[in-house]
Parts: C-alpha cells; structure tokens; sequence
C-alpha cells in the first residue's frame, strides 16, 4: 500500500466517523436514519428489561478511537442467514442500508479502516507511517531495540487511545493474565490461619478415617445372633476409651455412639430397637444386620489416600477435614500482595456528592473482593490525579500486583499510561474488547510484580477485576478454576457485535440467569443484586441461548467470600 493510500484510509476513516456522529447525535431518531430500534429489537442499553423504550443511545463512534460503542447494542444491522445476534456473517444483507440511511455503509468503512473486525494489515501499516513523535513512548526490551506490544486478538492499532486499536479479545485477554505470573512459594501454617487460602500440596490423609470401628448409634454392641447376655454390672462403653474387652458370642455390652465397637462386635442395636428382659437378657426388636450401626474402620479413607488435590481452596469444610485427617498445619499457597491504588481529583470518601465531586465507590469494594479472591491487602491509597505521585507510588511499590482504579483512558488526567512509559513497564494488555471495561490493562511493572489498571466507571472495574486480576491471582495463589457454570438466559440482553459484553444476572427462581437493569459501566445498582456475571460473547450468539457465567465472591462455587 502506498503512503497515498494511508493518507485515503485515515481521511476515510475520518469522513466516516463524522457522518455516523451526524446521525447518531443530530439525526437520531429522524424516520430512515434512525438506528434502532430494528425489528422490535433494540434493547435501551441501560435498561434491557424495562416495558417503555430507554434513552435514545448516545453517539458513540468515538472521533478520537474510533471505536463503535453503544448504537451496537443489541441493534441487528443485518438479516442474518445463520445465528441472530449484531455481527455481520458471510451472506448476510444489509438491512439498514435499505431502509436508506447508509449506516451500515459507514459502519463498515469504519470498520475497515480502523481494522475494528479486520484490515489488520492496513492498521500496521498505518501505525509504521505514524510519526515517530506521535508514537507513544513504549518500553524497551532489555537489549533497547524491540519495544514491548501488548498482544492483541489480531493486527493492532497503536495503542495510544487516540488511534484506532484493536483489543485484545476477552478469553485471550484472561488467558494472557492467568500466563503472566508464576505461582507463588509455599508456606506451612497453622489450621487456625488459613482459611480461604490454597493447598499448596494435596491433602493425604494422616490416618484412616474413621480409625477404629466405631458405633453409629447409642445402643449395645452385639456378638453374634440373639438374644444376648448383658454385663452385670450394666457398665458400658463411652465415647473417648481406647483398648475394651473383646465381646463373645451371645454377649452384649452398652455402647454410646462415637466409642469404639468391641473386637468380635457384630453389630450395634439401637436403644430405641432392644427391649432388655428381667433376667438381663438383650432381646431385639427388629432383624439385625451383620455390620449394621458400625461405621468401620477406614471406611471413609484409609492412611495415605488423597482427600484433596492440590489447588483446593481451603474453605470450612476442608479445615474440618484436615483436622479430621490429623493436620495441626497445612502447606499452602502464599497469599499475593495487592496495593490499590485509587485515583480521582473528584472522588470524595464520605457524605454525598457535592460540587460535581462524586462518592469513590471503589475503595471499599475493592479491598474485600480481592481478599475473597484470596489476596492479602497491602493496602489502599488515594492518590488524586497527580502524574508524579502516581509514578511514585507505582516504583515504589513492592506488592505482587497493584491494582490502580480511573485514568486508563486518553484524557487530560488519565497518567497511568504515561506512568508505565516513564516506568518501562511491559504492556501485556492494553485494551479489551470487552463492555463494559474495554480500556483495562494489565502491564508487567518488573519480573514477578504487576499492575492491572481498572476503569474508573465502577462496574468496568468490576470486569476488569474479573477479567484480568482474578486470573491473575488464581495463578499466583496456584488455585484450580472452578467448573464453568452455564446458565439459560431468561430474557433479553444487549449484545456487541466485536466485543464481549459482561452483565450481572440473578439465578434465584429456577428460571435461568435473569439479566438485570442498572447494568451501565458507571452502576453497580445491578450488580448489588446480581448473584453471577453473565458473558455474552460478540454479536451475542448464545448456543441454545446458554450463557457462561462468572461467580461473585458472594454466591462463589469456587472461592468464597473468606480469608
Ligand atoms: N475518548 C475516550 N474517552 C473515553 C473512552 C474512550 O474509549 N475514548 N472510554 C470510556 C470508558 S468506556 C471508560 S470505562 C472510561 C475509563 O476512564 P478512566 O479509566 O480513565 O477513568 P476516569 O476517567 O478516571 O473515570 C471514569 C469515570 O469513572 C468515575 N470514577 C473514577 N473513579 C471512581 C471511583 N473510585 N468511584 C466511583 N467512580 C469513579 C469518574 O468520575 C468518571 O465518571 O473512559 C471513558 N472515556
Ligand atoms: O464502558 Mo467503559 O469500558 O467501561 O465505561
């Protein structure tokens, strides 16, 4: 391609974002240029689930990336031949173009050209012609020659916020984070201190269990068949003596349940099943099973079996069975280090928003989410939007992760780019395409430390959390995933067409994940109420509407809210 060529695409490109923005903001909701809704099928982003239409959709072919955001949502440009859903498929017929407002034509100009779905040819090119002093600052290679790229789901754009990018796709993205890290040391600690941490090794029983056979129910212990003779002294056996008398034939003995069952025992009667004559004769009441009411020895694990693997999180249950198992210690994970930092001139920590200034609704949240993720706090600092302190903070951190909130994006007082430049920190992920919460990142700050950027809007911190910390720390606390649960969606769901899109759901009722509203990246109203995150991937094709959920430390099957 020719210089001549590049300078058609980026002109294209801006021609292109200039009439969607014209339709989008002026012309919205003219009759033939309107984009939605299509069929019955706009879903009000912030309000999927509500009778009346929502807010008209707000322009959202960014002048400055290029990126296509909200008209997307859940609006159907195409008949589709194959699977509903908004991503164009081969085959498939423009729709918009024929009710004749040619935004499926710019859609695709600027598609092409900004290599949102494809063209990554052109994006590198377009990138190599940049200007070396519009580049951004990137780090280096140890040698000083290849500079680091963050990986992206195909041909990039310069990453800088202010050229088109492509983002890395949402499952590489969690698979480059859980690959960044290695896990960490083990450590042996006492029972008392473990709780929601990780088995370092697999839990092998130090005994059998139970290790004697036990009686099940308060009773006697019988020998062979009835009727049997019971002791004259009427003593009996507790709960806690080691070491009784074997039992012969025809022989009975009182027995509480939990104390070992006399050798040559063949079964226990319970209290409430034996009537005990005059003569001090056991009769029973019911047929009596060879075994029945004995809990043998070993019966559950023998010395040396392996309980648990490797991996588990240690919750209640497994304290209980280690315990069980003879443990006084158990080897785990250590637990990672995480700093957060949150920043914001506008935040205010208490009281109610005043003066344009806003509540910082991350500082409380993040803390325990991440010790539910099995993190151990290092603590979190309010830093303001302050370059300087941020980078401050940033090289004088010693955590195993850092966790920053806000100033991911390209604004005035958006310095975290800037601040891993200066720090010659390695972008892993620069970007996700993933809503809400595209702009997460995740950067290498030296061997064994990194940094996920969170969003500022709240609920993008929320899936960046998840998209790229929780992996994160899973590898670092060397924990096992949990099986992947699914779910049948129960009602609509605004979808993207190239990027995934994470919406808090309630499953409670039996009938599938109910999406919920207040699901807009600056609400957590949804989320509060949410019992699972549900991942509904580009052009929102759900096989037999079955979704992949995420688990909330809350409503966790595979790491609780403990620790
Ligand atoms: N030109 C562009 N602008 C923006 C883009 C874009 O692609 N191009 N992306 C938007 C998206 S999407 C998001 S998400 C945000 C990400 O912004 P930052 O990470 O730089 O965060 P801030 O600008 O600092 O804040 C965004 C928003 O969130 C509020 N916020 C910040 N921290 C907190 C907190 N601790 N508690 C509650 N609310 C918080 C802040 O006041 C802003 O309203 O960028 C968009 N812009
Ligand atoms: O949608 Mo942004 O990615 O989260 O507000």
């Amino acid at each position: 391609m020719s210089p001549r060529d590049g300078d058609a695409d980026a002109a294209a490109l801006d021609r292109a974002t200039d009439e969607a923005l014209a339709i989008l903001a002026g012309d919205h909701g003219t009759p033939g240029r309107s984009v939605g809704p299509v069929d019955g099928g706009y879903l009000p982003f912030e309000d999927p689930f509500t009778e009346e239409p929502g807010p008209a959709p707000a322009p959202a072919v960014s002048r400055e990336t290029g990126s296509l955001d909200v008209p997307f949502d859940g609006v159907s440009f195409y008949d589709h031949r194959g699977a509903p859903g908004g991503d164009p498929m081969p085959g498939d017929v423009p729709r918009a173009r024929d009710r004749g407002d040619g935004l499926t034509e710019i859609w695709r100009t600027v598609r092409d050209v900004s290599g949102a779905q494809g063209a990554p040819r052109r994006d590198r090119q377009r990138a190599e012609r940049q200007p070396a002093d519009r580049r951004p600052a990137r780090p280096r290679d140890a040698d000083g020659t290849a500079p680091h790229r963050p990986a992206t789901s195909g041909g990039g754009g310069d990453g800088d916020g202010r050229r088109p990018t492509r983002h890395t796709s949402w499952a590489t993205a969690g698979g480059i984070a859980a690959g960044a890290a290695e896990p960490l040391p083990a450590t042996d600690r006492p029972l008392g201190e473990v709780l929601g941490r990780t088995l370092a090794a697999p839990l092998t029983a130090l005994t059998d269990l139970p290790s004697f056979d036990t009686a099940a129910m308060d009773g006697w212990a019988v020998a062979g068949p009835g009727p049997w003779r019971l002791p004259a002294d009427e003593t009996g056996i507790v709960a806690g003596h080691a070491g009784t008398e074997p039992l012969r034939d025809g022989h009975a003995v009182p027995i509480a349940t939990g104390a070992q069952v006399p050798p040559g025992a063949t079964a226990v009667i319970r209290s409430e099943h034996g009537d005990v004559s005059d003569e001090g004769e056991l009769h029973a009441t019911r047929r009596v099973g060879q075994g029945q009411d004995i809990r043998p020895r070993g019966q559950e694990c023998g010395r040396g079996d392996e309980l648990l693997p490797g991996g588990s999180l240690i919750t209640p249950a497994v304290l209980g069975l280690a315990a069980a198992a003879g443990y006084d210690e158990l080897s785990v994970t250590a637990r990672p280090r995480v700093e957060v930092l949150v920043l914001g001139d506008e935040l205010v920590h208490e009281g109610l928003p005043h003066d344009g200034r806003i509540r910082d609704a991350l500082g409380p949240m993040l803390g325990p989410w991440l010790r539910a993720l099995g993190a151990e706090e290092a603590g979190t600092t309010r830093l303001g939007d302050d370059a300087d302190a941020l980078h401050d903070a940033l090289a004088a951190s010693d955590a195993d992760l850092v966790i920053t909130t806000g100033g991911t994006a390209s604004g005035p007082r958006d310095h975290l780019h800037p601040a891993l430049d200066r720090l010659e920190a390695e972008l892993l992920v620069d970007g996700v395409a993933v809503r809400p919460g595209h702009p997460m990142l995740l950067a290498r700050l030296a061997p064994g430390r990194h940094l996920v950027g969170l969003p500022g809007n709240p609920l993008a911190a929320v899936a960046g959390l998840l998209t790229l910390a929780e992996p994160l720390l899973r590898t670092l606390s060397a924990r096992t995933a949990p099986a992947l649960r699914r779910a049948v969606l129960s009602g609509p769901v605004p979808s993207h067409p190239s990027d995934t899109r994470l919406v808090p759901v309630v499953l409670r009722g039996g009938d599938g994940a109910r999406p919920l509203r207040f699901h807009g990246p600056a609400m957590l109203r949804g989320l509060a109420a949410a019992d699972a995150i549900a991942v509904i991937p580009p052009g929102g094709n759900t096989p037999r509407g079955q979704v992949a959920l995420l688990d909330l430390p809350w409503t966790a099957t595979g790491g609780g809210p403990i620790g």
